[in-house]
């Protein structure tokens, strides 16, 4: 049986509900084969991120040439980075490997608040991971940080897309979980030619770790299945706003999203 590929490029959460796991859950979900490479462990759950250990560099090289060295990759998906040693030999295995459709979501800090990206890679970021992004997928502080510039009305999160696509991205979606009010959530994609705002009622619920890992993946399963970027972006949106609606009370704090809500729907 022939299956679409995705590759995660990310961080392990011990606490299951970001990074490489949300990852693997979404593309499991999605019918999708997923491969993963660990850029760093760390021991988190859904109150704090306790350490961060950096799985050596030589160790996030190997793991992508055994990939690249024996099986096809449909689509990439990358999260935490971590720093810019590492940014760069994945920016460098995705160019040599020809890998085409990537997903970016630029990573920064977690939603218990602790840093998880070297704040001196964010040029390394900006320089080598951008422009390979199909979409880059940052929130609102990573879109601020990105783009040097303070987002707070929706013509600055229009004005924030086109500078990334300017950038080198060839589309972008600013997601709006973190906006600072309104009964609904804005996310504004930007493809270099047209916005499109994706809306949606806000879910009032504190249960939201990992929603912007569980949402890049749901994008990349979509893109490794042969979907046009704006389908699959319009697809994940549907799959992460079910997953938050049926977000899950495990643990004491920011509990996970529902990855497996999608496959109950109207069940
Ligand atoms: N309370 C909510 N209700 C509905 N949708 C939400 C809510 N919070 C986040 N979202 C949606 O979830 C997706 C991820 O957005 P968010 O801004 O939370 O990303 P993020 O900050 O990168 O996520 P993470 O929590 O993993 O860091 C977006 O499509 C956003 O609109
Ligand atoms: C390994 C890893 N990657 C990404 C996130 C971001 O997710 P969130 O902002 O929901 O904590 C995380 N907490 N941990």
């Amino acid at each position: 049986m022939n299956i679409a590929r995705a590759l995660t490029i990310a961080g392990s959460d011990s606490g299951g509900g970001a990074g490489i796991q949300a990852d693997l859950k979404t593309f499991q979900e999605l019918d999708v084969f997923g491969m993963s490479v660990i850029t760093a462990v760390t021991a988190q759950n859904t109150q704090e991120v306790k350490s961060v250990h950096p799985v050596p560099v030589e160790g996030v090289e190997e793991q992508l040439q055994a990939i690249a060295d024996d099986i096809h990759v449909d689509a990439v998906k990358t999260g935490m980075l971590y720093d810019e040693e590492r940014i760069c030999v994945i920016a460098e295995q995705i160019k040599k490997a020809g890998w085409k459709k990537v997903v970016v979501d630029p990573v920064m800090v977690a939603t218990t608040g602790m840093s998880l990206f070297q704040k001196r890679a964010l040029s390394a970021l900006i320089e080598y991971m951008v422009p390979l992004a199909t979409i880059l997928t940052p929130n609102i502080p990573e879109a601020e940080v990105l783009t040097d510039r303070k987002i707070e009305t929706l013509d600055d999160r229009k004005e924030a897309a086109r500078q990334l696509v300017d950038m080198g991205a060839k589309s972008v979606i600013i997601k709006g979980g973190h906006q600072a009010e309104g009964e609904h959530v804005i996310d504004v994609f930007y493809d270099g030619e047209s916005y499109h705002t994706f809306e949606r009622p806000r879910v009032e619920t504190t249960n939201t770790h990992g929603t912007g890992c569980t949402f890049a993946s749901a994008i990349a399963a979509n893109l490794a299945q042969g979907k046009e970027i704006f389908q699959a972006v319009e697809e994940g949106k549907a799959f992460i706003h079910t997953a938050i609606e049926h977000a899950l009370d495990v643990g004491h704090g920011h509990g996970p999203t529902n990855h497996a809500a999608w496959r109950f729907q109207g069940k």
